[in-house]
């Protein structure tokens, strides 16, 4: 069984339709890139997968239990977790703060044994800080662990980002263009982060990117849509010559495969 199956998903704003009849399957362990000109619907699809909207038709089932109509947090405890277009740290907080509160949706203490700091509170706070601490030191953020998350420069933020996201142990991590405003060197590194951390961490990955570059370079395979519909899907070498694809990326200003 797909770790992901994703049927006949359809989603409107209005009169708008978002996406329109979206299906995938992603096995475990898969690394899959969602790709296609601004509009297209990418983000739409992220965002029902996790509950930020409810599907206005369609089924998304992960591992056997069916998502639409939960709420974000309870698909974070399901095992899903993402990261955003635009980096959404709490930039005002400390970096180990930053990973801290991702833990909080799990954690096992009552509201009372919170307030009086009694129970299971202090053996879970420590539990939580150790593996915050130990998340930051893989993706070599510990030493900063003190240092507000608006004063790291742009790349570390984006691995800031993608560490809260790992605290929640998920089996699946959505990767909303981790490559934006990134320099080529930048994507290189970033393409040998994303490789390392599915298989350290043993994620699947679906990944919404425009950066080509990382894209081709990565994924396994491709869905690619243009106005909510998916125009092509296949290997990447074949979505770099399909003429639909090409054609629906030359007709966005500056679009280029
Ligand atoms: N909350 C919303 N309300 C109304 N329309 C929306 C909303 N969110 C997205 N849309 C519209 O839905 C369509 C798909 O948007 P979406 O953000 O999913 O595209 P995208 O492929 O992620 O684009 P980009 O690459 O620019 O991020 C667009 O026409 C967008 O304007």
């Amino acid at each position: 069984m797909p770790l992901l199956q994703i049927d006949h998903v359809t989603h409107y704003f209005g009169g708008l339709c978002a996406v329109s009849d979206f299906n995938l399957a992603l096995e475990s362990g898969e690394l899959v890139g969602i790709i296609g000109p601004n509009g297209a619907g990418k983000t739409t699809i992220f965002n029902l997968i996790t509950g930020v909207y409810r599907a206005s038709k369609g089924s998304i089932n992960l591992s056997g239990t069916e998502l639409v109509g939960k709420s974000p947090s309870h698909i974070t405890t399901l095992g899903i977790a993402r990261t955003f277009q635009n980096i959404r740290l709490f930039k005002d907080l400390t970096v180990l703060d930053n990973v801290r509160i991702a833990h909080y949706s799990q954690a096992s203490y009552t509201p009372w044994e919170s307030l009086l700091h009694v129970g299971r509170y202090q053996a879970e706070e420590k539990r939580i800080i150790e593996h915050s601490m130990e998340l930051l030191s893989v993706f070599k953020l510990d030493h900063l662990s003190d240092e507000l998350a608006k004063n790291l420069p742009y790349g570390s933020q984006r691995r800031l980002e993608i560490a809260r996201a790992l605290a929640t142990h998920p089996q699946l991590l959505l990767l909303d263009e981790p490559a934006a405003g990134m320099n080529p060197n930048e994507i290189m590194q970033l393409m040998e982060f994303i490789r390392w951390i599915r298989e350290d961490f043993n994620l699947t990955i679906l990944l919404i990117e425009h950066q080509m570059r990382l894209v081709m370079g990565i994924c396994e395979r491709l869905k690619v849509l243009d106005f909510g519909k998916t125009i092509a899907e296949g290997l990447p070498w074949e979505i770099q010559n399909n003429p639909l694809v090409l054609e629906a990326y030359l007709g966005e200003e500056g679009g280029e495969l």
